[in-house]
């Protein structure tokens, strides 16, 4: 399956949300029949859907449709890829910034395919933990390169707007293999993900 924005929406998807997101906001307090929100249920189930779509994608058959054989076995880096996903405990957003590194070992891969899997993995419910773990294992698995590096920097809204308020906390997560559990391999990835250069 080809990766895309999701521009349809399945209609017994969003009808069954659109139930759901009525009786939320009636169940807050407001009159779902006020003319502001009549048309929210829809939206907003539509918007849920986009968020979610990660479950309907395959990051393999993304991935597989854009590796080519080459010779080229150095590090290679792509940082600051956007990322917005939805914290499993709360459904409030988190986002931030994933940066992905590999070494190749007789295959590389299109640069454009490690954004995409960073999309798979985080239009989904889920944790950051697990999200650093899913794209690490899914870029392993498919590229069996010498090595492989994901550094995940975000905020949590839940921890921003709600329980600790705390408006300046920046969560961390990593994951290395191969080649990257080496100090020295390691170094260079953190220095070069650190660089400024765009
Ligand atoms: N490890 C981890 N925890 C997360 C993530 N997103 C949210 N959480 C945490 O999930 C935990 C859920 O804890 P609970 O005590 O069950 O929920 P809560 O009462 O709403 O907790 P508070 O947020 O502390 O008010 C909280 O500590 C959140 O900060 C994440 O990506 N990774
Ligand atoms: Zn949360």
């Amino acid at each position: 399956m080809s990766y895309k924005l999701r521009e349809e929406y399945d209609p017994h998807i969003t009808s069954n949300l659109k139930s759901n997101f009525r009786e939320i906001i009636s169940g807050v307090g407001e009159d779902p029949d006020r003319e502001g929100v009549l048309n929210t249920p829809e939206r907003a189930a539509k918007a849920m859907q986009f968020l979610t779509q990660g479950y309907s994608m395959n990051a393999e058959e993304i991935l597989k449709k854009a590796v080519f054989e080459e010779t080229y076995d150095e590090m290679v880096v792509v940082k600051d890829i956007e990322l917005y996903s939805l914290c499993e405990h709360h459904m409030l957003p988190f986002f931030g910034k994933a940066h992905i590194a590999y070494i190749p070992n007789g295959k590389i891969i299109g640069l454009s395919k490690l954004p995409r899997v960073v999309d798979v993995f985080s239009r989904r419910l889920q944790v950051q933990e697990r999200l650093t773990n899913d794209i690490l294992e899914c870029l392993n698995e498919t590229l069996k390169p010498q090595g492989v590096a994901v550094v995940i920097e975000a905020v949590h809204l839940c921890m921003m707007m709600r329980g600790v308020q705390k408006q300046n906390s920046a969560t961390t997560t990593s994951g290395f293999r191969g080649q990257f559990k080496e100090i020295e391999t390691r170094n260079e990835f953190l220095k070069l993900i650190s660089s400024d250069l765009k």
